[in-house]
């Protein structure tokens, strides 16, 4: 056998620096979130959906006339080509629609008129048509698996506004918009998460940027990513169906069968992850106005059992990240469960180009590098690193052990 190399391993890269970035910075011990210098409490409060892109692609809040020009921008480029809408009358109704999702990033790519220039100003323009069709897609597919038909952009609305009403075919009132675009604020960009990095490895090769878009879906549509807000949907649903009455009870059970709590734990927050403080208010708000406390009061009692009976496992740091309480917020809103993670990349979109710009142009030492990790070789098939061919017909039968 080969020498073992000397190497670092580290199981899923925690705690490993592996690029610079401007674009967010976490302090995972005392639950702050910060983009390109601004708390995500105060963008919360006080941004809108285009603002913070448009501070996440280019560095700076925009101006008024630059803010203006800019949600100009994102209305031209919303219109679906309709060759993708057609394609997808043509899907079976049944795909999830992370897969439809996923599916009709490459067909946008294929729209998209400059998609193999590689100037910084034409990433930017892409990354604005990105950021208009990602939800324009995402509400398609909803209306076309049910059979009704795509609506057309209403240029009158906000950028959240809008994809509500393309969604659902209802004009918003004024504070459901203004929620879906606090969501959208929080779920922009969040470092080096799994799927951003997804992102910016497949930028790294100089792949385009739908390339690495659409490795991004597939990485957030995952249960332990951004798949994660769906499964606590299903979790309080299962409970509400079961007619559950003992919380404590049930998360003990789970526990004991070494099942996760979903929306709970997170990979660099050791403290309530400040995304979730400000999307449990929310959906306390919207819970109380609409009469369906229901799901923030539930998700609210798991959380305090699971604290309780994780806490007397030693294990204090799981607290809810940001899909425990959103999974409430949309539900309210009206969205399906399987809808929920395509929410979530209706507005990462907006980080995931950010990365995707700042991989292909430089990091702080302006060297972008193909991402090109080691793995340690641990196959053992013969007793020695290379075996001997043998034709098919003096083969034995190999055991299959998975
Ligand atoms: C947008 C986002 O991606 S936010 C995350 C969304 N994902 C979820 O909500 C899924 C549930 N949560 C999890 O699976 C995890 O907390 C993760 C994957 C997000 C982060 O986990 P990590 O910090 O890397 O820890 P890891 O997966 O190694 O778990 C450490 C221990 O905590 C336990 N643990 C972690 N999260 C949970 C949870 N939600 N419920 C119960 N136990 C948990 C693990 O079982 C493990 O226990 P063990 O040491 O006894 O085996
Ligand atoms: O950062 C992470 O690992 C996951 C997360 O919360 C996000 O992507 O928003």
């Amino acid at each position: 056998m080969a020498e073992r190399t000397v190497r670092t391993k580290n199981i899923g890269l925690r705690g490993i620096a592996v690029a610079d970035t401007k674009i967010s910075y976490i302090d995972g011990e005392r639950g702050v979130l910060i983009y390109r210098g601004y708390r995500i409490e105060d963008l919360a409060h006080n941004s809108t959906f285009p603002e913070t892109a448009f501070l996440l692609l280019y560095e700076n809040l925009p101006t008024p006339e630059q803010l203006a020009g800019f949600e100009k921008e994102l209305r031209a480029a919303s219109h679906l080509p309709s060759f993708i809408v057609d394609s997808m009358k043509e899907w079976p109704k049944n795909a999830h629609p992370m897969d439809a999702l996923q599916a009709a990033v490459p067909l946008l790519a294929m729209a998209d008129p400059e998609l193999f220039d590689e100037s910084r100003q034409a990433n930017l323009r892409k990354a604005v048509r990105l950021m208009a069709r990602v939800p324009a897609v995402v509400a398609a597919w909803h209306r076309v698996r049910q059979g009704l038909d795509v609506l057309p952009p209403d240029e009158s609305l906000s950028h959240a506004a809008n994809f509500l009403w393309q969604t659902f075919g209802r004009v918003p009132d004024s504070e459901a918009a203004r929620v879906m675009d606090v969501c959208l604020i929080l779920h922009a960009d969040h470092t080096f998460n799994a799927s951003t990095f997804a992102c910016r490895e497949v930028a790294s090769t100089r792949a385009h940027m739908y390339a690495g878009v659409a490795a991004g879906v597939g990485a957030l549509s995952g249960e332990l990513h951004g798949g994660a807000n769906a499964r606590v949907m299903e979790m309080l649903q299962k409970i509400v169906q079961d007619g559950v009455t003992d919380i404590r009870g049930w998360v003990r059970d789970r526990l004991e069968r070494k099942e996760r709590i979903m929306g709970m734990g997170h990979a660099v927050y050791k403290t309530m992850d400040p995304r979730a403080k400000i999307l449990k208010r929310l959906a306390f708000d919207l819970g109380e106005k609409a009469g369906q406390r229901i799901w923030p009061d539930l998700t609210q009692a798991i959380e305090e059992a699971a604290m309780a009976e994780l806490s007397a496992r030693g294990k204090t740091n799981i607290q809810p990240n940001v899909d425990f309480y959103s999974a409430s917020v949309y539900h309210i809103l009206g969205f399906p469960g399987d809808l929920m993670t395509c929410i979530f990349a209706a507005s990462r979109i907006a980080g995931w180009c950010a990365h995707i710009i700042e991989e292909k142009y430089g990091d702080a030492q302006g060297k972008p590098a193909l991402y090109r990790p080691q793995a340690e070789y641990v196959g053992d098939y013969c007793g020695k690193l290379d075996c001997e061919y043998v034709p098919p017909e003096k083969r034995r039968m190999a055991s299959t052990t998975g």
